[in-house]
């Protein structure tokens, strides 16, 4: 557990970076900071290997007060990822990885064995490891850039934007990435970012920080995006903070219709305005309204009981009938929630 404990950050100038922050960022979590430029984010996470000293309080490692720690020692048990991966450049790939393992003495061989497994793990072909940085994706760079950073499986990792200048495609593979890495790792982890959305979707717990480096609240992002603190965070939430609030409402209790399905070739129809045309081996085909039996309009599908509200109700915009298809994780159909479901569903959440 990273613990800041009324931490406050004055530059020579007189800047207040970090104002009174306290907070903790509990073992095996992803805690987010977040906020716009210049509350301070980066300098309370280069507080924590001490790349930047406090002013005033402490911020104690599983109890232990950083301050205490001479800072090579620190960085051991802490990895770095920065924007744009910070890559040697005249050192091939492999070696970047390597290169903790390398200062920590590990002979050659293992150091490289080891780069070469973590390549794999962040999903890197290891036909790269012989390449030099900038022969590699700016995606790939932070896949390297995060490789590096697990090389001497530190219990901490500090990670800076890592991911912010890489197109949303890549950016979107990449924090999947991490999240599908974290529920191997478990590593105890503090993410910097601007991005709100980012934030959401990685953070265990967020921390909103307003300009002069003051919590504005700490909180998971369910209760962020349904709870928020005062004007300041709403307003850094954005507008359409009850369409993204529905990514943490389930659907397993949304209500399904099995009587809206026909069976591909079969014809004939429904006693509803709407029909589901189903293949033989239950994937949906189209949707076919009474008065156009021959023509398939387009579906939308989600995956019942583990996609969310938000997935299910993208789904039903996504088809002239306003319903969404309910699959199983094999794509098969297992019912079509309509527009009533839905509502009765969406009612439920608000209220809760
Ligand atoms: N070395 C320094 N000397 C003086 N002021 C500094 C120094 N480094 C940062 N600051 C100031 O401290 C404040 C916080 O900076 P910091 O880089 O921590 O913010 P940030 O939230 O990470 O911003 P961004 O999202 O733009 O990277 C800013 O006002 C910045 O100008």
């Amino acid at each position: 557990m990273i613990t800041f404990d009324a931490v406050t950050k004055r530059y020579p100038d007189g800047t207040v970076a970090v104002d009174g922050l306290s907070l903790e960022a509990p073992t095996g979590e992803i805690t987010v900071f977040v906020g716009p430029s210049g509350c301070g984010k980066t300098t309370s996470l280069r507080m924590i290997n001490r790349m930047i000293d406090a002013t005033e309080g402490q911020i104690l490692l599983d109890g232990v007060p950083v301050q205490g720690i001479d800072p090579p020692t620190l960085r051991r048990g802490i990895g770095y990822v920065i924007q744009q991966a910070g890559l040697f450049p005249h050192r091939r790939i492999v070696d970047n990885v390597a290169t903790v393992p390398y200062l920590l003495g590990w002979d050659r061989r293992k150091a490289r064995a080891r780069a070469m497994e973590l390549l794999e793990r962040v999903g890197l072909d290891s036909a790269l490891a012989r390449r030099y940085p900038f022969q590699l994706s700016g995606g790939q760079q932070q896949r390297v850039g995060v490789a590096r950073a697990l090389a001497a499986d530190p219990p901490v990792l500090l990670m800076d934007e890592p991911f912010s200048a890489v197109d949303p495609v890549v950016r979107t593979s990449l924090q999947d990435e991490l999240l599908r890495l974290q529920a191997e790792l478990n590593k105890t982890i503090v993410f910097v970012t601007h991005d709100i959305d980012e934030a959401i979707k990685l953070g265990d717990r967020v921390a909103v920080l307003r300009v002069g480096g003051r919590l504005a609240q700490l909180a998971d992002p369910k209760t962020l995006l349904s709870d928020p603190a005062d004007d300041f965070v709403r307003e850094f939430l954005g507008r359409d903070r009850g369409i993204r609030r529905l990514q943490f409402v389930s659907t397993a209790g949304l209500r399904l219709r099995t009587d809206l399905t026909v069976e591909e070739g079969f014809g004939g129809g429904t006693a509803e305005p709407w029909a589901l045309v189903v293949s033989a081996d239950g994937a949906p085909v189209g949707w076919v309204a009474d008065a156009r039996p021959d023509v398939l309009e387009p579906f939308g599908t989600f995956v019942h009981g583990r996609d969310s509200m938000r997935s299910a109700l993208d789904a039903a915009l996504l088809s002239p009938s306003g319903c969404a298809v309910g699959v199983d994780e094999n794509g098969k159909v297992v019912g079509v929630a309509t527009r009533e479901a839905l509502d009765e569903a969406l009612a439920e959440a608000a209220d809760g």
